[in-house]
């Protein structure tokens, strides 16, 4: 049998961040070193070791375990952070067809078995999907396990972080789900005040789709999505249609050379995919329209609103990490709007 490559990746791929890692080990010391790394705002939500003051995981009504808020975590605040607890090297992907599993069990057990027994407690912790023609025997289940919880990375490799792993999904999510390659964590932040006893919630499949194709990926971890998004198709999906079709032919067009007369046309398409994705406070898409809208300003030589959608960019990959390469190159843009004054 084999896996979709997707499936191994909860979450939507959005630039450089999402789904990819540039991984190269997933050490347990690194734990403790996260918060000077990270400044302030992480070391006080730091919960790398499942300690937790502003977090809990507990049944989630018919969605297994889940993670719910124990105070109000408020809009930009991390609620997570957390190192790989092991990657491995897949074998070749075959488009279309996936990895072979076959070809991957030798490995997870293997990284699996090096673990502390502490930490195979937590591997073994997190759910296990399995197909109906998929024997209920101990044999695989480590791979089952993987399967279900895992990302996979820019550099190829796919990483295991249990502790993200118990946050369900939803086509509605309240948080960010973000790697940073240069802390390398993977950091989920607020994308919108979340209330205490609310489950906290990130997306496994890309939200710009219908609610049909949302469900046809989300199937390969074994449940249907009954989110508010999903319930109210009849208005979100041509709404997400919208908001996709303004991102590609804006991303289409700003590849390009484009004339003032274009300009000011695509600025107000990129502003009014703005508003949109900030009603639906889409983390995973809001960097790259704000910083088409600063693009577009930048070209029609309005530098001062060019500099407030760059802020609004760096802001976001902030709430992240400080760190990240998004950050770096947002303040990057940012520098050479501002030396254009
Ligand atoms: C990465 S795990 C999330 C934590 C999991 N609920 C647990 O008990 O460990 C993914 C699994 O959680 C369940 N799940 C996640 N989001 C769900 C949702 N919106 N509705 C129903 N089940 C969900 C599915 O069983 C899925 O295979």
């Amino acid at each position: 049998s084999s896996i979709d490559s997707s499936a191994l990746c909860p979450s939507t791929s959005f630039q450089i961040q999402y789904c990819g890692r540039t991984l190269e080990h997933g050490e347990a010391a690194f734990l403790d070193g996260v918060g000077n790394e990270l400044g302030p705002a992480l070391k006080a939500n730091n919960t790398a070791r499942g300690v937790s003051s502003i977090w809990e995981v507990r049944e989630s009504p018919g969605k297994g375990l889940g993670v719910f808020a124990t105070t109000l975590i408020t809009a930009g605040s991390r609620v997570m952070v957390e190192p790989p607890l092991f990657a491995i090297k897949p074998p070749e992907f075959i488009p279309g067809k996936g990895y072979e599993i076959e070809a991957m069990i030798a490995d997870v057990d293997k990284a699996v078995a090096a673990l502390s027994s502490e930490e195979q407690d937590e591997f073994r912790s997190c759910h296990e999907h399995r197909l109906p023609n998929e024997a209920a025997s101990e044999h695989r289940r480590n791979m089952f396990i993987f399967r279900s919880n895992a990302y996979t990375l820019t550099d190829g490799k796919i990483a295991m972080f249990p502790k993200i792993a118990k946050i369900n999904h939803s086509c509605r999510p309240n948080a960010a789900n973000v790697w940073s390659s240069v802390s390398r964590l993977r950091i989920i932040w607020a994308a919108r005040d979340i209330l205490p006893g609310e489950e906290v919630s990130v997306t496994y499949a890309p939200l710009l789709q219908t609610r049909e194709d949302r469900q046809k990926r989300l199937a390969q971890y074994g449940f249907r999505c009954s989110c508010e998004a999903c319930h109210d198709h009849a208005h979100t999906d041509p709404r997400r249609k919208q908001m996709a079709r303004l991102l590609s032919e804006l991303e289409d067009r700003l590849a390009r050379k484009t004339s003032a007369f274009a300009n000011k046309k695509l600025l107000l398409k990129a502003t009014a995919l703005v508003e949109m994705l900030e009603e639906e406070h889409m983390m995973d898409y809001l960097p790259n329209a704000y910083r088409m809208a600063a693009e577009l300003s930048f070209r029609l030589d309005n530098i001062t609103a060019a500099e407030d959608w760059a802020r609004q960019e760096l802001r976001l990959h902030e709430n992240a990490d400080e760190l990240s390469s998004a950050s770096q190159d947002a303040v990057a843009f940012l520098l050479k709007t501002t030396s254009a004054r």
